[in-house]
């Protein structure tokens, strides 16, 4: 049995600077990854999409210009080159987690899967097939999430994608048909059909974005059917059949009507799982919630004590600066005596499609529910000076503020650098800055930013 003083299982975006700042501050630590380092976040997830992200905006923009004076007559998607470019940036950002790894001193890299086989133990299989036994007297499970697939009829008969096997695609598909229309599947839903795709979208509840306000899902859903993408809501798939062209026949039942559609292509976007199945906790003191998330308290504590979880497997927001943030829970507390907690912390988020929505505190309909006192300011992207200069004037700026301390509750931002502008808010919340503070700040001109005067303006 090989004993560490603290044993990491994956290396998410929590996991490996946690390893690196333990074994820094002079704990003989190990981190183990089953698969490649660095997690969702760098191989199948925010760096390979925001890449091709990228590609895909100026793939629309080549065809999207006449209206500004620049026309160009036609243009190419090399997916190839998009793929190689997407490639080498997951690389370099994989390969200097790596360097990082092994640069830093008392930190053991281990590739294995592991399984607890009691509260501070750990079997762990090697790629090669050997078996190699663990102790520490801390352990962290940062092993992250992997795709649902649901439970349709023929689904395992079809060759399906999912956000991971979409990554490695050599050619644009001709007919890419997402189940689901959250983050994944309207993130590579906009893409796709950017790279030339046609795109079909069908979710099963009863709108886009259902935690998002109405007014965030009525746009999004039109700047969607703008681009042509196909949008089905309260549409139930009920099964998958190949067709005899390399095809595959999808069923689903819209309001009492029976649809079909032969796409080329499926990608299932329902949601992701948490990798708790085959970690042996049954043979452990800790505990998981009904979908497999493991149950932790406000200092990411489980019910094992000095065994930790962090970021996605521990359910709640799945992005990756939460699973970094617990990161810096877990290091203040545990080397610098801190009492940092998850409670009451912080959750922006962005969605990056085109454009962009970002997203920061309440929003309006939770207001609503939580019986606040609030105002709702609101203008639309066509009111944005630099929207209407640049060429993008769809979406909207939204607030929600307390009508008694004229602090910002929440805020939502459609638009070009949607992310950036809600950032502003963000850093307002934090320093509690009222909005009328905001309504009279000079920003330059004309940047987004300056356009929060005229969105507290419309308070009165
Ligand atoms: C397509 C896509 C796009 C995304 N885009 C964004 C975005 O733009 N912004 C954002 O904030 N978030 C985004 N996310 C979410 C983000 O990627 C995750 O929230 C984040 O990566 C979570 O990281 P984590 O630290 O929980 O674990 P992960 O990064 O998932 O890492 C877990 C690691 O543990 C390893 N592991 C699992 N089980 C074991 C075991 N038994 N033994 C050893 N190793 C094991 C896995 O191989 C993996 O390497 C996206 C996700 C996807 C899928
Ligand atoms: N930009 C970002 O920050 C970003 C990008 C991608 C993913 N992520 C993270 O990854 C997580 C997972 O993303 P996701 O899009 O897979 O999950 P999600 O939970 O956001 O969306 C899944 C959608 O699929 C629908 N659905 C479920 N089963 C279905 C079915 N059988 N038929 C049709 N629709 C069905 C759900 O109603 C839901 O709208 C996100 O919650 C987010 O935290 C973040």
């Amino acid at each position: 049995m090989k004993e560490f003083d603290a044993i990491i299982i994956g290396s998410g975006q929590a996991g490996v600077p946690l390893a690196k700042k333990l074994a820094l501050a002079g704990w003989k630590t190990a981190i183990i990854e089953k698969r490649i380092v660095g997690g969702t976040c760098i191989n199948d997830g925010c760096t390979p999409t925001k890449a091709m992200v990228a590609s895909a905006r100026l793939a629309w923009l080549a065809g999207n210009n006449k209206e500004l004076g620049i026309e160009i007559p036609s243009f190419n998607v090399n997916f190839e080159a998009v793929m190689a470019r997407k490639a080498e940036i997951v690389r370099q950002f994989r390969e200097g987690s790596v360097k990082g790894i092994e640069k830093t001193e008392n930190l053991t890299l281990i590739y294995g899967d592991a399984k607890f086989t009691g509260d501070y133990t750990l079997s762990v299989k090697g790629n090669d097939g050997s078996v190699e036994n663990y102790t520490a007297k801390h352990i962290f499970i940062n092993t992250g999430e992997s795709p649902v697939i649901p439970d349709i009829e023929g689904v395992q008969e079809i060759k399906y994608l999912t956000s991971t096997t979409i990554l490695e695609l050599e050619e644009v598909p001709e007919h890419l048909l997402i189940v689901g229309g959250g983050y994944i599947g309207l993130e590579f839903g906009q893409m796709f059909s950017r790279f030339g795709a046609k795109v079909t979208l069908l979710e099963h509840g009863n709108r886009l974005l259902p935690k998002e306000d109405t007014d965030v899902c009525e746009v999004v859903t039109q700047i969607f059917k703008e681009d042509g993408i196909e949008v089905f809501t309260a549409a139930k798939v009920t099964r998958f059949e190949n067709l005899p062209d390399q095809k595959i026949k999808v069923t689903a039942e819209l309001g009492g009507k029976t649809i079909t559609h032969s796409c080329s292509h499926v990608l299932l976007a329902s949601g992701r799982k948490p990798q708790t199945e085959t970690l042996g906790l049954a043979d452990t003191g800790i505990k998981c919630d009904d979908r497999g998330h493991i149950q932790v308290n406000e200092f990411l504590e489980t019910a094992v004590k000095n065994v930790f979880a962090l970021g996605d497997v521990k359910g709640g927001p799945a992005f990756t600066h939460i699973s970094y943030n617990d990161y810096i829970i877990v290091a203040n507390n545990l080397l610098e005596n801190g009492k940092m907690s998850t409670k009451g912390r912080m959750v922006p988020y962005c969605m990056f499609i085109d454009p962009q929505l970002g997203r920061i505190g309440i929003t309006e309909t939770q207001a609503i529910e939580q019986g606040l006192d609030y105002i709702a300011a609101k203008i639309p992207m066509k009111n944005v000076a630099r929207a209407i200069e640049n060429g993008e004037t769809r979406g909207f700026m939204k607030a929600v503020v307390d009508k008694n301390t004229r602090q910002i509750l929440g805020a939502t931002i459609i638009g070009e650098q949607g992310g950036e502008t809600m950032t502003i808010l963000q850093m307002a919340m934090m320093g509690k800055i009222t909005y009328d503070e905001i309504r009279t700040t000079i920003f330059a001109h004309p940047l987004y930013a300056e356009s929060l005067n005229n969105l507290f303006m419309s308070i009165e």
